[in-house]
């Protein structure tokens, strides 16, 4: 099964406090960041604080993602050496508009990669989308590169580009998350949905989770702790889900042994993409059952 990226936790990379314990709270990925969170006057010391925690031992055990700020700022060169050179196992390119910004980036991280003695093709991407034009251009952006490991919805920024707000429904967002899933699907890459901002509101977020779960998003982008434990929650399968697919298992070996390609369970036709989605609900059990 490829790596679980259900919940990629957001740490503001100029909080010291933050970064110091934020592995106690096991995200499956932790994603420092050096863009919007962190003002001008605290772009140098939160790259240097992210590189020492990229290095600390607590953090070797967790995946690591930095978002670096945009190589044309002032601080994207800056960044990016410091989060390839400490050892970041993907860098998330924030207002990705086009698959040249992947291009221009992976050129950069070759050149960093060579210079310090890290293996070159080591450092993975992941490209945040937040624009119309972003989504427009989202196949061209998911083909880009063989180190894009997923893309992802940046919501915030995208309503400001379409000029709208976001609804509990998140009506405003469907043709965007769909454009993603289909863009990484297309290029057999992973799908993130974006952050929900209001940390506080628990039945929005499990709202916001289960709408993106159903879509088939692999996992989402979090601002906070709370938010961890209610995402893996959404994506566990339920105890009747597990039974269900050990009973189609069950159904399709039986059929198999009479030289039969298709089984039926209870009237329900079992075949092979129902074969492969029991076996998948089966390895996502191995996390947990649905609470
Ligand atoms: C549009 C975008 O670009 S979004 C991405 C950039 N934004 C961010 O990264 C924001 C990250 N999130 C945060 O800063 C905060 O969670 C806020 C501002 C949203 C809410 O803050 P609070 O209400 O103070 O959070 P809360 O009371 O739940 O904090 C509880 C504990 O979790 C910690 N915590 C909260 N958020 C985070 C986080 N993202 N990462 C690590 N630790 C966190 C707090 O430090 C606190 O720790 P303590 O108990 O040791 O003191
Ligand atoms: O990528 C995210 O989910 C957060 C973000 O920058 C945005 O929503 O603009
Ligand atoms: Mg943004």
């Amino acid at each position: 099964m490829s790596k679980l990226r259900r919940s990629m936790l957001f740490v503001p990379g100029a909080n010291a406090a933050m970064l110091s314990n934020t592995f106690i709270y096991k995200p499956d990925t932790l994603m420092f960041d050096l863009e919007d969170s962190v003002s001008l006057r605290e772009k140098d010391t939160a790259r240097m604080l992210v590189f020492h925690a990229l290095q600390h031992p607590m953090y070797q055990d967790i995946e690591t993602v930095v978002r670096v700020n945009p190589l044309e700022s002032e601080f994207g060169l800056k960044d990016l050496n410091a989060v390839v050179r400490g050892g970041a196992d993907c860098v998330r390119l924030p207002k990705t508009d086009t698959a040249n910004d992947v291009i221009e980036m992976e050129k950069t991280i070759e050149q960093i990669e060579a210079a310090c003695g890290r293996e070159v093709g080591s450092t993975q991407l992941l490209a945040a989308i937040e624009s119309a034009q972003g989504i427009n251009n989202c196949v061209d952006i998911a083909h880009s590169s063989k180190r894009l490991m997923g893309i992802a919805l940046g919501a915030e920024d995208y309503v400001r580009n379409l000029r709208t707000q976001r609804s509990p429904e998140g009506i405003e967002l469907l043709f965007a998350r769909c454009s993603i899933l289909q863009a990484a699907r297309s290029a057999s890459i992973m799908a993130f949905d974006t952050v929900y901002s209001d940390a506080n509101n628990e039945a929005g977020f499990i709202q916001e989770a289960e709408l993106i779960k159903q879509l088939g998003f692999d996992g989402k982008s979090l601002i906070n702790p709370r938010q961890i434990d209610l995402v893996h929650n959404v994506f566990s399968p339920t105890q009747k889900e597990v039974h269900y697919a050990n009973a189609v298992l069950e159904a399709a070996e039986e059929a198999a042994a009479k030289g039969l390609g298709v089984a039926s369970l209870n009237g329900k036709m079992v075949d092979s993409p129902i074969i492969e989605r029991a076996r998948w609900t089966l390895q996502r059990a191995e996390s947990g059952i649905k609470q």
